[in-house]
């Protein structure tokens, strides 16, 4: 048996996880449910609503700062976090805005994770047309709809309970 496969399907005692989103403003729709995606997949997989923190940014470029801060001051305040889940939506327009936010945003996202040492999920969707963003968000008229949170919820109690401190 290779090992590691067996962890696919495994189930994880998440009872004292403690979980942190910080969601950006932009896209409310979309950003709505896929929170409301995420906290449910996490409530399902046995996360206590007491131990979900939620705060917000203005947009997905405040998403590392904002995140950084969310769990230092969470930190000072006493409680900790095991997990980070910033959650935002790029939709591109017509300007080079998309790309230099959707990738700038990214690679601090990745780099935050050495900063706090905790697992930072990447919750952020780049998506090229509204219509990929509702879908990705379980919303929209598309045969594909998923809710991505859910997806994001889900990786959090992992790497928390697997990697956590
Ligand atoms: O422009 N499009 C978007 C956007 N721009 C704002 C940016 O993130 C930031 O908040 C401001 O530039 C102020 O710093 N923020 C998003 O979350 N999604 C978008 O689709």
């Amino acid at each position: 048996m290779i090992k590691g496969l067996g962890e696919v399907d495994q189930t994880y005692d998440a009872s004292s996880v403690k979980v942190g989103i910080v969601h950006a403003r932009w896209n409310k729709t979309v950003i709505d449910a896929l929170v409301q995606g995420a906290i449910e997949k996490l409530l399902a997989m046995g996360v206590k609503e007491k131990n979900i923190t939620v705060s917000t940014v203005p947009g997905a470029f405040e998403l590392p700062f904002g995140t950084q801060r969310f769990a230092e001051l969470t930190k000072a305040s006493g409680k900790h976090l095991d997990v980070v889940i910033p959650i935002g939506v790029l939709i591109k327009g017509d300007s080079m805005h998309f790309e230099y936010i959707s990738d700038s945003v990214t690679h601090a996202l990745m780099n935050l994770q050495k900063k706090i040492r905790l697992p930072v999920i990447f919750g952020l969707l780049t998506c090229l047309t509204e219509e990929q963003a509702l879908t990705r968000a379980g919303l929209g008229e598309s045969e594909g709809k998923h809710n991505h949170g859910e997806d994001w919820g889900a990786a959090a109690v992992e790497m928390a309970v697997k990697f956590g401190p």
